[in-house]
């Protein structure tokens, strides 16, 4: 469906992608992550066809994105991360227009109860919220029935509850084969909806696969709080200690644990808030991007 070979995007003196090797097969829900920068909207707008590689070569649909021609552009949807609608047409009439520009359409009244807006339908999309602007968007993105999805931060300034709706519109597309790339800040919606990830820092894919096995490889995370006054033996190797927190990373968690409650024990000190838990893909994130800013 994508594949793209050594790509590279050079702005002036900046190179902001510096080398993309990718893979995306039919029907995977695929998501790129990475800090402000890192070259994310800039790989998925040379997929859209909307900015052009300096070097490398990328096919999308079997075509090459820079040289498609309408028939193309019609199997794709694409939402932006910036606003792309007229502010004086109201939700019913953006939609019907971006409909007209696809052969086979869904009926504007499914898109518009799809993504939550039946009570908006007559509002100008100048008037409506942040979020219900971003489901306008997702709207436009769903209208012409596209096979492939590019949806770029697609529930950047929902609420927690819109986003478990779009959640739930981008499985849906997943059950009827679309397939569906997406750049995400959210940790947790693309351990939730993506079947592999790529995780971007400075221009360049740092790890990719499926969200368990990238967290997989990492460390156990044990935590707790001691009191000012106690003072944890160096053998425990804690990974980060501030406010009296401290944590504790270990491939093998059993034995850690076992020593450490023995110390606590023995010594009368209170292990307040103990967890023990998985790593989750933040945390491979954060160990992966420490260091950069965007
Ligand atoms: N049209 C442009 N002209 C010059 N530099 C650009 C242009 N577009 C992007 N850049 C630069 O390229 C780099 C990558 O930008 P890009 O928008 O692809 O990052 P991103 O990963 O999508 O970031 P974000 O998470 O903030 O959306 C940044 O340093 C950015 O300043």
């Amino acid at each position: 469906m994508i594949t793209v070979e050594g790509l590279r995007k050079t702005y002036g003196q900046h190179e902001a992608v510096r080398g993309i090797d990718l893979e995306v097969q039919a029907g995977e829900i695929f998501a790129f992550l990475g800090p402000n920068g890192a070259g994310k909207t800039t790989t998925v707008e040379i997929l859209e066809g909307y900015r052009h590689p300096t070097a490398g070569k990328v096919e999308v649909l079997g075509a090459d994105p820079a040289r498609a021609d309408r028939a193309w552009r019609a199997r794709i949807g694409v939402m932006l991360q910036s606003w792309q609608v007229e502010p004086a047409l109201t939700v019913r009439e953006s939609l019907r227009q971006f409909a007209g520009y696809y052969p086979r359409s869904l009926p504007v009244e499914d898109v518009v109860r799809l993504v939550g807006l039946e009570e908006q339908g007559d509002t100008r999309a100048g008037r409506l919220s942040g979020g219900q602007q971003r489901r306008l968007d997702l709207g436009i993105a769903l209208v012409g029935d596209p096979e492939l999805l590019f949806l770029d931060e697609p529930t950047t300034g929902f609420d927690p509850a819109a986003r478990r709706v779009a959640w739930q519109i981008i499985s849906t597309l997943r059950d009827a084969g679309k397939t569906v790339l997406l750049t995400t800040h959210y940790l947790d919606e693309a351990q939730a909806l993506a079947d592999r990830v790529a995780i971007l820092v400075d221009g360049r894919i740092r790890t990719e696969g499926p969200p368990e096995s990238l967290v997989a490889g990492h460390a156990t995370r044990i935590t707790f709080r001691l009191a000012d006054s106690v003072e944890l033996p160096a053998r425990f190797e804690p990974t980060a200690m501030a406010d009296g927190r401290v944590e504790l990373h270990s491939h093998e968690p059993l034995p850690v644990v076992y020593a450490l409650t023995a110390w606590a024990v023995e010594n009368g000190v209170d292990l307040a808030d103990l967890q023990v838990r998985r790593p989750s893909l933040e945390d491979v994130y954060l160990d992966l991007t420490a260091g950069t800013h965007g």
